[in-house]
């Protein structure tokens, strides 16, 4: 069994023919770790998280989730591997406002029509905090309760990974530090994969390493970083930008 959740070897994302989103990235994320991605805007984040979750495909390189290539996957391949083998956390909750606290858990088994279990979703519902708020519909719940609710949803199938794009772009900063400081906890007590673009140094620190990324380059990489020091590598990521030395180096 692969030791790594995910696996990207020179993986490049060009859109039409002059916008060269990724350029070349090579990376192994390990199971269990919590990865964070940063960079300056237009730097590649979202495309990077997309083409290693599956939602994009790349234009050269292969990316592995596990022990499974996704490259030579069509388009009804990789939306089963990505029920099966990913969670995703977006910014903008994405919780279906007619469905229960539940029922938007529970969703993931239903589009796959698998069978949920029971006593695993129990937990997992119980683990984010909203045991007491199951019948609960999303204009129920606060930002930070219904981010809650998308981060149950995607560890409800156990998946190989849990991708999350800015997760906490839409939430005060108490209510964001909670939803980090839970989603330290699931990894450090499941085990579970977890890989987060975001623009923020403190909601880095919370993870045990952090890529970063410049130009569709990966520049450079932090291991058990507090904010402080992951901000002032970003400043220096902007002052070698600013000095076109970007690029130069990949780790
Ligand atoms: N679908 C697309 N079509 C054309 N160009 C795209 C597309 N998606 C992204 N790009 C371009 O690719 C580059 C990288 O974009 P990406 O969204 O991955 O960066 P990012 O680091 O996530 O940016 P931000 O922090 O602003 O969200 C940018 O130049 C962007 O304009």
């Amino acid at each position: 069994m692969a030791t790594h959740a995910v696996r990207l070897n020179a993986v490049t994302k060009t859109y039409g023919k002059h916008v060269h989103a990724l350029r070349g990235v090579t990376v192994e994320l390990p199971r269990g770790g919590f990865t964070a991605v940063m960079g300056p805007s237009g730097s590649g984040k979202s495309t990077f998280l997309h083409c290693a979750a599956g939602l994009d495909t790349p234009t050269s390189g292969t990316v592995h989730i596990g022990d499974t290539e996704l490259s030579r996957m069509n388009e009804t391949q990789l939306t089963e591997l990505r029920r099966e083998k990913a969670g995703f956390v977006f910014q903008a909750f994405n919780l279906i406002p007619s469905l229960t606290v539940t029922e938007n858990v529970l969703l993931p088994f239903r589009l796959a029509r698998r069978r949920p279990e029971h006593a695993w979703l129990a937990e997992v519902i119980e683990r984010v905090g909203l045991g007491g708020r199951t019948e609960h519909r999303p204009s129920q719940l606060s930002g930070g309760q219904q981010q809650r609710v998308a981060i149950a949803r995607a560890l409800v199938t156990r998946p190989e990974v849990v991708f999350a794009d800015e997760p906490t772009g839409a939430l005060d900063t108490q209510t964001a530090a909670e939803v980090l400081g839970l989603l330290r906890q699931v990894v450090n007590s499941t085990g579970q994969t977890v890989v987060m673009v975001t623009h923020d140094p403190v909601a880095a620190s919370y993870a045990d390493r952090v890529l970063f990324l410049a130009e569709g380059v990966l520049v450079d990489e932090v291991y058990a970083a507090n904010a402080q020091t992951i901000a002032h590598r970003m400043t220096m990521l902007g002052r070698a930008r600013l000095a076109g030395t970007v690029g130069a180096a990949a780790c």
